[in-house]
């Protein structure tokens, strides 16, 4: 548990045109209802017609009683006056997470593993895999795992079967090397961010085979990217991207394996930081906190 996931912690994070008076007026709030700010990053596209971004930490008695009254105050002091939008959470309530997998296991893993250290502020609802490989490896963490077979034959009716589990359970959907392209209809309707691990470093090699194309490129640096998931594959907003040098006597055999260490921490810092609400949509883009 780090020092944020205490309890009366509450995060605040917000988006609005940038003006004059915001950081004040949000410290000001904060100072009003006898809160104690631990913690305030802010970024700024430009002065002129620029887009202001906050995440602050503050420590407040009694907020998991009194948070519906802050979430008014915020509403009536900032959001109006700033055209602002924002989010309220606790840092002691982690989000609840389902985990969608194929065969591939290292990321899955790697996800459970550090949740089972207590590495990662998630509670994992569930695991969903369009194959039964990884069943007896989930169920030793404990975790409830579903099998969903999905072909081109079915793909909208394990959709659906999808959504009746997810919606109004959770709170992030991670593809963790889920091998299946979700459909505008699904992305539509799951009202959660997705968050998908792509074993390349964007925006190179799009879709499949990246390790067989990297290859034949000859590249001297693979990579994985974290980015949240839209229709337009692997194309959805970066999280967080690493690499690791390679060589041309390297076969794609290995180019898989020292990707795979590249895409499992990828992928965890990522989930890690949207967890902590460190993350901010804009556009195409993010902002990390
Ligand atoms: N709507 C989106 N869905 C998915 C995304 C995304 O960005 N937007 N990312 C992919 C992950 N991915 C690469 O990282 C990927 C997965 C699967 C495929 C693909 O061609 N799948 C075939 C089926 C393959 C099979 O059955 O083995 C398909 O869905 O028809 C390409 C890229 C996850 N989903």
């Amino acid at each position: 548990m780090n020092s944020e996931q205490r309890p009366d912690i509450a995060r605040l994070v917000i988006s609005c045109p940038d003006q004059h008076g915001i950081v004040a007026a949000v410290s000001e709030l904060i100072f009003d209802i006898g809160g104690n700010i631990i913690t305030l990053d802010q970024y700024s596209t430009g002065v002129e017609n620029g887009q202001f971004f906050q995440r602050t930490v503050f420590h407040l008695p009694g907020f998991a009683q009194r948070r519906q009254t802050v979430q008014q105050e915020v509403e009536e002091r900032l959001a109006k006056r700033f055209s602002m939008e924002f989010h309220l959470t606790a840092a002691d309530e982690p989000k609840r997470v389902a985990i969608f997998a194929s065969k591939t296991d290292h990321c899955l893993l790697d996800l459970l593993w550090r949740h089972r250290r207590g590495d990662l502020p998630m509670d994992i609802s569930m695991v969903v895999s369009n194959h039964p490989d990884l069943e007896s490896d989930v169920r030793r963490f404990g975790i409830d795992f579903l099998h969903i077979p999905v072909d081109r034959d079915n793909k909208d009716a394990a959709e659906a079967e999808h959504l009746k589990l997810l919606r109004g359970k959770v709170d992030l959907v991670v593809l963790a090397r889920y091998m299946q392209i979700l459909s505008p209809y699904f992305l539509a309707e799951v009202g959660v961010p997705i968050i998908n691990i792509h074993h390349s470093f964007l925006p190179a090699f799009i879709g499949a085979g990246p390790y067989q194309k990297a290859k034949d490129r000859g590249v001297k640096l693979i990579g994985a990217t974290a980015h949240y998931v839209t229709e337009d594959l692997d194309e959805g907003p970066i999280i967080e991207q690493d690499v690791i040098r390679v060589s041309h006597a390297d076969d794609v055999a290995q180019l898989t394996r020292f990707g795979a260490d590249v895409e499992r921490a990828v992928l965890s810092r990522a989930v890690k930081w949207h967890c902590e609400d460190r993350v901010i949509r804009h556009g195409s883009t993010t902002i990390v906190f």
